[in-house]
């Protein structure tokens, strides 16, 4: 659940300067050239961000780099070593086995970031805009490194970019280029990267220790719009398979060849939009695990009323999707749902479920107190475990002491015996 509305909880002024204490943010690169006559419009004139289309060749001196290439590295074998159908069989396992090397090294589970969007507005960014989030890469980037690093401390293995309502199409709309909106893509996924290099330099400890994971963001053609269909699934005419793919390519090569560890393919609200995305990863012929995330308003449908099983069927049939799952859905729903995507697929299992607080669409704020506290909702954790949930974190209004909770409730079954994961 999310809007585009001012937040009451909204302190401090998204201008002011970072406080956070001492990290050390290399200057961003500066992407775009002027244009005074753009209020929004950073200065001056930068190289091109991501000027390596091939992440792989990228020198990644991170931990996360490293199990990159040996997970793949692994699926690989996988497929090499089989031969006919059984190739197949070993290519639709290939994203899986990635995502599964990375929770094996987090000891069996990962931890993933809470609501990004909700956690700038709470550090002060006026979301209030079609960009929502992504406002913030034009306006703002301290703030998202700062709301990443703050789910980095809190115990996430996982980030996602702030991607989700970022678009060719909504940059344009603003008067950016296509080039220029490339950049402003490409520009989330190296926030994200920079933040996990300061992280992994300030704890050293940590870095050979646990995967920490960039994902880059991908919201449906709904959030783009910003009208709501995000949470219905109906967009009328626009909604041909066609439409969709030609809506999402050049975004989805764009955010691939900037070198994330995996593709989030978040709140997606119809089966319509799950095909569009299966057939790019084909056609693109995308190399980094994807994961599927549906979203729920009933506990049994996704949220245009298609079937979650079929939804779910069509991210299993898929090798480049390494997990399936639910976001964005109050955590009283998320049981059911797991037990219903667990019928049709062995891919890990990833639940990021919101605050379950009502959003109230006439007058764009949340309801406060129609959610569960931060202590409520670790209660659901064990439970999802055992559902079978092996990555698991939140969405909006979700903060980091949410997912520093779900990171000590996770802990604590690391020190108990716990099952193989799955
Ligand atoms: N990753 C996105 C965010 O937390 C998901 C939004 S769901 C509407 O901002
Ligand atoms: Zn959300």
């Amino acid at each position: 659940m999310k809007g585009i509305g001012i937040n009451p909880f909204s302190v401090v002024s998204a201008a002011e300067p970072n406080t956070r204490k001492a990290p050390f943010f290399p200057p961003f690169p500066r992407l775009l050239p002027p244009n005074p006559s753009h209020p929004l419009s950073p200065p001056i004139n930068p190289p091109r961000a991501n000027p390596n289309p091939n992440p792989s060749s990228e020198k990644r001196p991170t931990y996360s780099t490293a199990l990159t290439s040996q997970a793949w590295a692994a699926a690989g074998e996988m497929v090499g070593k089989s031969g006919g159908g059984v190739a197949e069989e070993g290519g639709a396992a290939a994203a899986a086995a990635a995502v599964r090397r990375w929770v094996e090294a987090g000891g069996g589970r990962l931890v993933m970031d809470g609501g990004l969007a909700t956690e700038l507005e709470a550090n002060g960014a006026d979301l209030n805009d079609p960009l929502w989030s992504a406002k913030c890469l034009l306006s703002s980037p301290h703030l998202i490194r700062k709301v990443h690093l703050d789910y980095l401390e809190a115990g996430a293995n996982i980030i996602i970019t702030a991607s989700y309502q970022a678009t060719i199409q909504g940059f344009e709309s603003k008067g950016f280029s296509k080039e220029q909106s490339e950049d402003l893509l490409a520009k989330s996924v190296e926030i994200a990267r920079e933040a996990r290099e300061v992280f992994l330099k300030e704890h050293s400890d940590r870095a050979m220790q646990h995967p920490i994971l960039v994902a880059a963001s991908i919201g449906s053609y709904g959030a783009y719009l910003a009208d709501g269909s995000e949470y219905s699934g109906d967009y009328g005419e626009a909604g041909t398979l066609e439409f969709l793919k030609d809506f999402h390519k050049r975004r989805l090569e764009v955010l691939a060849g900037a070198g994330p560890d995996l593709i989030a393919f978040e709140t997606i609200p119809n089966k319509l939009e799950a095909q569009a995305y299966v057939e790019l990863l084909d056609e693109c012929n995308i190399s980094i695990p994807a994961w599927f995330s549906f979203n729920s308003k009933d506990g049994v449908h996704i949220v245009s009323g298609d079937s979650l099983i079929e939804c779910a069927t069509i991210a299993n049939g898929c090798s480049k999707v390494g997990a399936v799952g639910i976001n964005c859905t109050p955590p009283r729903f998320i049981h059911g749902l797991i037990l219903s995507i667990r019928k049709v697929t062995d891919k890990p299992i990833l639940i990021y479920p919101n605050s379950g607080e009502r959003y109230d669409a006439e007058k764009k704020e949340w309801v406060e107190s129609t959610g569960v506290s931060d202590g409520d909702f670790v209660s659901y954790v064990n439970e999802w475990c055992k559902d079978g949930a092996v990555l698991i974190g939140g969405c909006c209004r979700t903060t980091p002491n949410t997912i520093k909770a779900i990171s000590r409730s996770l802990n604590q079954r690391h020190s108990a015996p716990r099952s193989p994961v799955a």
